[in-house]
């Protein structure tokens, strides 16, 4: 049976991620570099990380892990609904919550709802919404921001239930293997980048978001991170539809690595909607043989 790592402890939203991904023994692990340290070194087949929330934005730890040491593919994509449950020792009352403690991005979707129904409680920041379960069980923390799943692995008390400011917040997770598991294309597919532009070159982004457009891709995100060297020096991250399998995608690929820094290729998977990601007219694979078959036969002199 295969292994798969996720951002633990017992009970995270990242465990219930990882699920769907099919059976598996699955290893908790405590931080998100740690669970893509885990398959580099080859203790689990693969690893699942929350990647971006709908309401807070990207995890960036999880990016900074992407886009450093061993490269690793997305080989799969989750999303999941965000509602949180409030869970306390057993007999703890809302007046008595003096601290409430969760992952930065689970405080950051109750923000409205801690203000108006435990106005007495100090946001504290935990490693996940479960490690802040495990801390209000071990009676460090009075109240914990966490999955609705973790009441079945903590001894804890419910305070509130469904509790979100956005009731339609989703969160992206991801699977990640080493290179060399690349799934089929299968015309619903996403494929990640980190492009590292030529910063001092006028144009290069604008470049880069060109090579995608003119080929019919679309792009579903871009996000900076800090190249950490220099000021003023980033690196970009792109979704974008399509599968490098895919003959517009490919090209992109192999034009965006010819003038850009760098290029490192995230993965190509299946998108957890399902929605289609085919190629406009002029730019199927058909297309592109049908056009690399006028160039030879130009070359030979027809
Ligand atoms: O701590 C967890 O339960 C996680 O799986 C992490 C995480 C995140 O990083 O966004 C996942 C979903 C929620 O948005 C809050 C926290």
């Amino acid at each position: 049976m295969s292994r798969i790592a996720y951002f633990g402890p017992r009970g995270t939203f990242t465990e219930q991620a990882a699920r769907s991904f099919g059976d598996a023994e699955f290893v908790a692990v405590e931080t998100v570099p740690s669970v893509l340290a885990a398959v580099r070194a080859g203790e689990v087949d693969a690893g699942c990380v929350p990647v971006e929330n709908s309401v807070e934005g990207a995890v960036t730890a999880t990016m900074d892990a992407m886009a450093e040491d061993e490269p690793l593919y997305a080989v799969g994509e989750a999303v999941l609904p965000v509602r949180f449950s409030i869970l306390t020792r057993p007999g703890v009352k809302a007046e008595d919550v003096k601290t409430v403690a969760s992952h930065p991005h689970a405080l950051a979707q109750v923000r409205y709802w801690i203000a108006d129904n435990l106005p007495n409680a100090v946001p504290v920041a935990t490693t996940s919404t479960a490690a802040a379960a495990v801390q209000v069980n071990d009676g460090e923390f009075d109240a914990a921001v966490s999955a609705p799943v973790a009441v079945m692995h903590y001894p804890l008390a419910e305070l509130a239930t469904d509790v979100a400011d956005v009731g339609t917040a989703v969160t992206r997770f991801l699977l990640l293997r080493k290179p060399g598991h690349l799934p089929q294309p299968t015309g619903r597919d996403r494929t990640s980048l980190a492009v590292v532009i030529a910063h001092d070159e006028p144009g290069s982004l604008a470049n880069t978001l060109s090579e995608l457009a003119l080929r019919g891709i679309n792009l579903t995100r871009i996000e900076s991170r800090p190249l950490r060297g220099l000021f003023g020096e980033y690196r970009f991250y792109l979704d974008l539809d399509g599968h490098i399998g895919e003959q517009r995608v490919a090209d992109a690929l192999t034009t965006l690595h010819r003038i850009s820094r760098q290029v490192r290729f995230l993965g190509s998977y299946p998108k957890a909607d399902q929605s289609p990601s085919e190629a406009p007219p002029r730019s199927t694979d058909a297309d592109y043989q049908a056009a690399a078959e006028w160039l030879a036969k130009v070359r030979e002199g027809h």
